[in-house]
């Protein structure tokens, strides 16, 4: 008992001593073999359906499975006998035997007899673990104090083992804690990060809204990406699929400088980098470590991510940001922040070309707003002179058709029209209204003397020398017929009309037109018969003109070059 105590308290000590699990493993199973000279030993955890934990084997070996191992696998190791022991949570032995040969051939057989013994480890009153060993030298029953000692053993170890695995476990729980913690920060740190992106990019969104043409729209989305969304250098590239063609518009030389780079066109890329970019909405490809380019030109290395800009589900072109000039790394949250971005992007530069389209739709209507009233002016311009021209043709015609082609005068229509107009008038406003009658004396004799010819002649100059004497509105001076003519005066009081008669018959005269074969005068004269009549609803116009005539045919009968005025 003295010599098992000992034991004991040497295991304890050893077991205490040792470094890590292996080493108590190591330290127990040498200790227990020691001790009951076993072929065999093992340590079984319970849980998670029987794993080995450590084995030491006949020839000395100890492995460690780090409880990963099925208690199955292991041939050497009686199965059914360690799950009841872990069932039955006591201490238990058997004798094994075991046979070499045919099971039938009795006299020849080389019996083994071996005893095993499994002791459950405790922890919390919970069977944790098996301590197993298996001894051939000694196939008596275990006597009491052999079994105690086992079990104190497997107690002391339990013990330790349980202190050690706990604690074990403990480190790995406090480590996972830690890069639990550590973890946490980092996400907290990139949240807090993500969320003042967010801010900027709100503030930025309402910048861009601000931009006048869409050629400021995408300066500004350089410029702003750069100053508050921590973008080393941008560049906005457009496609046309129809064409098939991709244009510049601002981008970032390689000292971070905003650069107009709208000169630049070319074919689509068919890279598939470029490809895979414009097939993905919302969608941020990264190429890592990669040569940066500005101009074509190599400038350094980095990353380089591309995002597209979309108008409903067709590529507008995309944007394309590196770290050329910090060299940061690319977080998850500042992927976010280029999707958004680039939706925003997609959505402002899809209103502005609508804009920009009504804008230009609406000059194109003002211009041609413009040129319809500049054409509808002038057409009016040139219907007004045509009318003008129209009218004045008309009157001129009018005229024509109120005058005599020979004389200048009026015809007898006109007279006829004003006679009407003027009786009517007179008799409205019970005014007079006189009549002169002339005829020229003699005319026959001057066109026998002196031909047709110079008788139209003379008609024409007496006809304009009667003109003088009707300069007021509604006075007519007209030709009646052959070389009669008549001069209507209205409104005029006899006293007048004598004073009239008497310049008529001088004018004439005073024409000077030489008549040798007129009896009457030497020079061309006139004879005139002379009717006022101040109208009234019993009287027509055709008796002015009858009696004016009776008048004349008295001036003549009285020896002409005279007037005779109709008494009423
Ligand atoms: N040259 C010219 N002669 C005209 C025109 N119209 C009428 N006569 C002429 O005028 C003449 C009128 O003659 P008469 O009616 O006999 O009158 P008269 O010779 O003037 O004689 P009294 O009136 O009685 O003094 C005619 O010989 C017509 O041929 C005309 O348009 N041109």
């Amino acid at each position: 008992m003295e010599e098992e105590n000992s034991f004991l308290a040497l295991l304890t000590q050893q077991v205490a001593a040792a470094g890590d699990m292996t080493d108590v493993y190591q330290q127990a199973l040498d200790e227990l073999q020691l001790y009951s000279d076993a072929s065999n030993c093992a340590i079984i955890l319970v849980h998670q359906g029987f794993q080995v934990l450590a084995k030491k084997n006949s020839r000395d070996e100890v492995v460690f499975y780090d409880g990963d191992s099925a208690l199955r696998q292991h041939s050497d190791l009686p199965e059914s006998f360690i799950k009841s022991v872990a069932y039955s949570k006591k201490f238990e032995y058997q004798i094994n035997f075991q046979a070499e040969d045919d099971i039938w051939q009795t006299q020849s057989l080389d019996i083994h007899e071996s005893v095993q013994v499994a002791a459950p480890i405790f922890h919390d009153d919970v069977v944790f673990a098996i301590l197993f060993l298996e001894t051939s030298n000694n196939v008596d029953v275990l006597d009491v104090d052999e079994q105690n000692i086992i079990k104190l053993f497997a107690q002391t170890i339990g013990a330790e083992f349980e202190k050690r695995y706990l604690s074990e476990q403990a480190q790995l729980a406090q480590a996972e804690n830690v890069t639990t913690a550590k973890a946490l920060g980092e996400k907290v740190a990139q949240s807090e990060m993500f969320l003042s992106l967010l801010t900027q990019l709100h503030r930025v969104s309402i910048e861009l809204s601000k931009s006048v043409t869409l050629n400021d729209l995408y300066y500004n989305s350089v410029r702003l990406a750069q100053q508050y969304l921590q973008i080393d250098r941008m560049a906005i590239f457009l496609i046309d699929q129809e064409s098939n063609k991709m244009f510049g518009t601002y981008g970032t030389d390689e000292n971070g400088k905003v650069v107009n780079e709208s000169y630049f066109s070319s074919s689509i890329p068919e890279h598939p980098v470029v490809q895979e970019t414009l097939r993905r909405k919302d969608y941020v490809i990264v190429i890592e470590d990669t040569a940066l380019q500005h101009n074509k030109k190599d400038v350094g290395r980095g990353w380089n991510a591309m995002v597209a800009l979309w108008d409903g589900d067709q590529a507008l072109g995309w944007i394309a940001v590196d770290n050329l000039i910090n060299h940061q790394p690319l977080e998850l949250h500042h992927k976010e922040v280029l999707k958004l971005y680039a939706a925003n992007l997609s959505q402002l530069i899809f209103r502005k070309r609508q804009d920009d389209q009504l804008l230009q739709f609406n000059k194109q209507l003002e211009q041609r707003v413009l040129e319809r009233t500049a054409e509808l002016a002038s057409a009016n311009y040139a219907l007004e002179n045509a009318n003008r021209a129209l009218e004045s043709a008309n009157i001129q015609l009018e005229r024509l058709s109120m005058m005599d082609g020979l004389t200048g005068v009026s015809n007898r229509r006109f007279f006829d029209v004003s006679l009407q107009a003027e009786w009517d008038r007179a008799l409205r406003h019970r005014s007079s209204l006189a009549l002169l009658m002339l005829d020229v004396d003699k005319f026959k004799e001057y066109n026998d003397c002196y031909g047709h010819i110079e008788g139209d002649k003379a008609l024409q100059r007496v006809a304009q020398s009667l003109l003088v004497h009707a300069r007021r509105a509604g006075e007519v001076v007209a030709r009646y017929g052959g070389e009669e003519f008549v001069i209507l005066l209205p409104n005029m009081t006899a006293s007048a009309v004598h004073v009239v008669a008497e310049n008529v018959l001088q004018g004439v005269k005073a024409l000077g037109i030489v008549h040798k074969e007129s009896d009457v005068c030497q020079v061309v004269s006139v004879s005139v018969g002379i009717a006022s009549i101040t109208p009234n609803k019993d009287l027509s116009s055709s008796e002015l003109v009858d009696k004016a005539d009776k008048a004349l045919y008295k001036a003549k009968s009285l020896g002409r070059d005279q007037y005779v005025f109709a008494t009423e």
